[in-house]
């Protein structure tokens, strides 16, 4: 196997590193600060594959991803990767006694979103500050040690940068999970060992034109005469205009079968866009993993 070079929303210690180890183990991981910097990394060359987040079970899609591949990018999804997220308060050394002094929390939006009754309920005046990663966060505050404030992200990211938990698992709700999606140029799906059985396709739909009633309806009977088991459907703004969308949906069937080849004319031919993001497996990553 050739190594790659594989970009991940960095810096080190992001949840999205994590996932992204506990696939690519051998090659060259590149530390990327933003997710549209990681996609443009994949479309100019620069790395061969790129792994950003895509979906999290408390707070949805991440729109900067699915808005970057529909509108911005030809890429392909490889593979995905299932990753179970716990999110703890940290701070520097210096301030762990009088941590609850905090001026101000920092963290991605997803991970102060996961944790909003929390922060909510116990720090409701503090205010709370977006950085571009959880470990973003985490280095930020280990950078500033004359300041009281605090970082929200995993045990990874605290050991990394040198800061005190201190209080763990902080998420609203103990079921939480991120989809992280592993884009390349190629439309090549990732075999490796460990894969859940179930292939998918993402493909992105958009309307005909026409604006005629049940439109939406004709693309679902597509799939459900055809028994094609549908996993998620969502609607991203076209940003043409109030009101005007363009459909995400992931199917639990390989591109290349008959059904989903037969499937993907006939919505082209109903008028409507098909941008198909290929087919993948996805590999779930353990528990412990996000607590090396
Ligand atoms: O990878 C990270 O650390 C991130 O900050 C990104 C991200 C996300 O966008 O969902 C990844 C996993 C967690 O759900 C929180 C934040």
């Amino acid at each position: 196997m050739t190594t790659k070079r594989i970009a991940f929303l960095g810096p080190e210690a992001s949840f999205t590193h994590l996932a992204t180890k506990s696939l690519f183990q051998e090659d060259v991981l590149v530390p990327i600060r933003t997710i549209p910097e990681c996609i443009e990394a994949v479309a100019n060359g620069e790395v061969d594959i790129a792994v950003v987040p895509l979906e999290n079970a408390l707070e949805g899609t991440v729109p900067l991803t699915i808005d970057y591949l529909f509108h911005e990018a030809e890429l392909f999804v490889t593979a995905e990767l299932i990753s179970p997220i716990e999110q703890h308060l940290m701070v520097h050394p210096s301030n762990e006694e009088r941590w609850e002094e905090m001026t101000t929390v920092y963290s991605h939006p997803h991970a102060l979103a996961q944790c909003h009754k929390y922060l909510y309920y116990r720090f409701g005046k503090v205010p709370l500050e977006q950085s571009s990663s959880t470990a973003a966060a985490a280095k930020y505050v280990s950078e500033n040690e004359d300041l009281c404030i605090a970082a929200i992200g995993n045990t990874s990211a605290a050991t990394e940068y040198g800061l005190k938990i201190v209080e763990h698992n902080i998420h609203d709700f103990h079921f939480n999970h991120t989809r992280f999606f592993v884009i390349s140029k190629k439309n090549d799906c990732i075999v490796r060992d460990g894969h859940t059985d179930q292939v998918k396709t993402t493909v992105m739909i958009t309307l005909p034109k026409d604006d005629r009633s049940g439109a939406l309806h004709q693309v679902l009977s597509v799939f459900a005469w055809r028994q094609l088991n549908l996993s998620k459907i969502e609607s991203r703004p076209l940003k043409t205009g109030l009101g005007q969308y363009f459909f995400i949906i992931d199917v639990l069937e390989d591109e290349k079968k008959p059904m989903m080849i037969g499937a993907i004319e006939e919505l082209k031919s109903l008028g409507c866009g098909v941008k198909s993001l290929g087919s993948y497996y996805t590999y779930e990553t353990k528990n412990e993993a996000i607590r090396s």
